[in-house]
Order: structure tokens, then C-alpha cells, then sequence
């Protein structure tokens, strides 16, 4: 398969004149983002590297980093993480507060809002410092050290998280919060600031692709069926109320968060990464949906 010359058909046929939502604005710092920019890259193992454009500038991943919480609290807990969150699609907006009251405070899936904030609180009640943890696990299988938390985009979450907060709080009443609200929001805020570029995100991601080991070294980073439910979960979870459309036009379990990043995978085949500011309603990259789309489109493979 010819990935570079179908990224460059990518490249040339799209911009961020084609779509016409806006750059996130609820977390101050974001709304700084230049929203031309627009970059990809997919990689295949064996040094296999493809891309194009911002593809090596760093970004916020935001709630892409709940893949990479969900990957440390279900290799402390195993099954009985679910005991304090679901599996299921959630329908409604990631941050959103209703459906906890109706279901006991337990998240519909570790993907929105507050199913990562509780993971969070599992992490933090669970390691020594998590933030250090956290950032050594994403180095690792990134292999890669250029990796850090970007503290400015950190505090300005955090001077307007009052959802997050509130979210934390309201579950903490309905018993399914452990720890103090401070460090899990702290460390929530943390994990959403950590900076990575399209290239690092497609290696990091590779172990979802890899049957849960690092490609290069062969190390096990997790066991073949946390893999399968993990990316059950992007599948199903990993756009919040628009995964159904990521499924439909894209055909690949992903995660996206609203710095404007997606990746995705192809299992045994490939992990890619794009990165376009502008969002749609549902908080996903708008070019970033296209470009997937068009992916699996011009090289006609998919998960279906
Ligand atoms: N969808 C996202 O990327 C949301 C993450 C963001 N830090 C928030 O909690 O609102």
C-alpha cells in the first residue's frame, strides 16, 4: 500500500477552509491554537513512517489521554474496574452531568468525562505519584522522552473546570469517588495537558494495534484481551455522542479530544494520528473525521 501518496491526496484535497466549526474556547489556552493547522501521520512498524504537514508540532491531546489512563487503572484492577464504570455508548455530550443521577454515579464509560475522572481517582488512590507515572508509561511506549505536561494549559483548565469539578463532587455524594477531589482533578487537569505531537501519538498508540506490545522491543504492556476491550471501547466510545458516525464513515476504533487530535488504529496493520483544531458541536476535529474518512476510503480497508 502506497500510505504516502495517499496522504499527499489527503493533504492536497483538504484544508481547514472546508470546514466550519471553531477552535475550543472553554479552556482559555486553547482558543490560542492556530486553526490551519492540519497534520497526519500513520505508522506501520519497521520504521515505517508517513505524514504530512504539523505532523511533528506538539499539541494538547486532552481526552486522548484517557486511553492511556484506562491502559494503567485496568492493569491495577483487572475486572473490577467495572464494577465502578460501564461499557456502554453514552449518547450525550462528554461532559455531561445528567445521566449520573439517573444511573447511581456510575459512568457510562471510561471515556467521557466522568468515567476518566474516575480512573483518575483509582490512579490516585492507587500510585505513589501518578503524574510521574503517567508521564513514564506514555514515554515508554511512545519510546520516546520528549513527552512533558504543558503546566500553562494544566492551571487554565483548572481555573474554569467547574464542570469536572462538579462532576467529581456529585459522584464522591453517590459513593463512587474514593479519594479527595483536589489531587483527582489536579491529575485529571494533568493528564489532558500532556503535549504530543501526530508522530508520537501514532507510536504510542501502536500497542492497541500490536496485540498490546511495544513493537519494537516486543515488551508486553498489556495482556491480549485488555487490549480487546479497550479498543472495543474506542469503537464504541471513543468519539462520545458522535461514535457512531466515526464508525460509519471512518471504520476504525479511535479516540479523539478537543486539542483537535484523533488517532486511530488498524489492528496489525497501522496507528495513525491527525491533528486540526477546529471542532464540530460534538467537540471532534471536523478535518480530522474527514481525513479518516478518507483514508479508509482510498485504500479501501477497514476494521468491517
Ligand atoms: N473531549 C475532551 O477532550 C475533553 C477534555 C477536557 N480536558 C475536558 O475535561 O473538558
Amino acid at each position: 500500500m502506497d500510505y504516502q501518496n495517499i496522504l499527499n491526496t489527503i493533504h492536497s484535497d483538504m484544508n481547514y477552509r472546508d470546514v466550519g466549526g471553531k477552535v475550543a474556547s472553554y479552556i482559555p489556552e486553547l482558543a490560542k491554537i492556530d486553526p490551519r493547522k492540519f497534520g497526519m501521520h500513520l505508522y506501520c512498524g519497521e520504521n515505517r513512517h508517513y505524514g504530512f504537514g504539523d505532523s511533528e508540532e506538539k499539541f494538547s491531546i486532552q481526552s486522548i489521554s484517557k486511553v492511556f489512563t484506562l491502559c494503567m487503572a485496568m492493569n491495577i484492577m483487572g475486572e473490577d474496574l467495572w464494577d465502578r464504570v460501564d461499557v456502554e455508548p453514552s449518547g450525550n455530550p462528554f461532559n455531561s452531568l445528567t445521566q449520573l443521577e439517573q444511573e447511581n454515579g456510575i459512568p457510562r464509560n471510561p471515556f467521557i468525562n466522568a468515567g476518566a475522572l474516575v480512573i483518575s481517582d483509582i490512579l490516585v488512590d492507587h500510585l505513589k505519584n501518578p503524574k510521574e507515572e503517567l508521564l513514564a508509561f506514555v514515554r515508554k511506549i511512545t519510546g520516546d522522552s520528549d513527552i512533558n505536561y504543558d503546566n500553562t494549559v494544566a492551571s487554565s483548565e483548572k481555573s474554569t473546570g467547574f464542570r469536572n469539578i462538579a462532576l467529581v463532587n456529585y459522584m464522591k455524594a453517590l459513593g463512587n469517588i474514593k479519594c479527595e477531589v483536589e489531587p483527582i482533578v489536579d491529575f485529571y487537569f494533568h493528564q489532558c495537558s500532556l503535549a504530543m505531537s501526530c508522530r508520537q501519538l501514532a507510536k504510542a498508540f501502536m500497542i492497541f494495534a500490536n496485540k498490546g506490545r511495544i513493537l519494537e522491543t516486543g515488551e508486553e504492556i498489556m495482556r491480549p484481551e485488555v487490549v480487546k476491550r479497550i479498543n472495543a471501547l474506542m469503537q464504541t466510545c471513543g468519539f462520545y455522542d458522535e461514535a457512531g458516525e466515526f464508525s460509519f464513515e471512518v471504520g476504525l476504533p479511535g479516540k479523539s479530544g478537543v486539542g483537535g487530535g484523533i488517532v486511530a488504529i488498524h489492528p496489525e496493520r497501522y496507528s495513525v494520528a491527525v491533528w486540526s483544531p477546529i471542532l464540530n458541536e460534538k467537540g471532534n476535529s471536523e478535518l480530522g473525521m474527514k481525513a479518516l474518512e478518507r483514508l479508509t476510503t482510498l485504500t479501501g480497508v477497514s476494521v468491517f
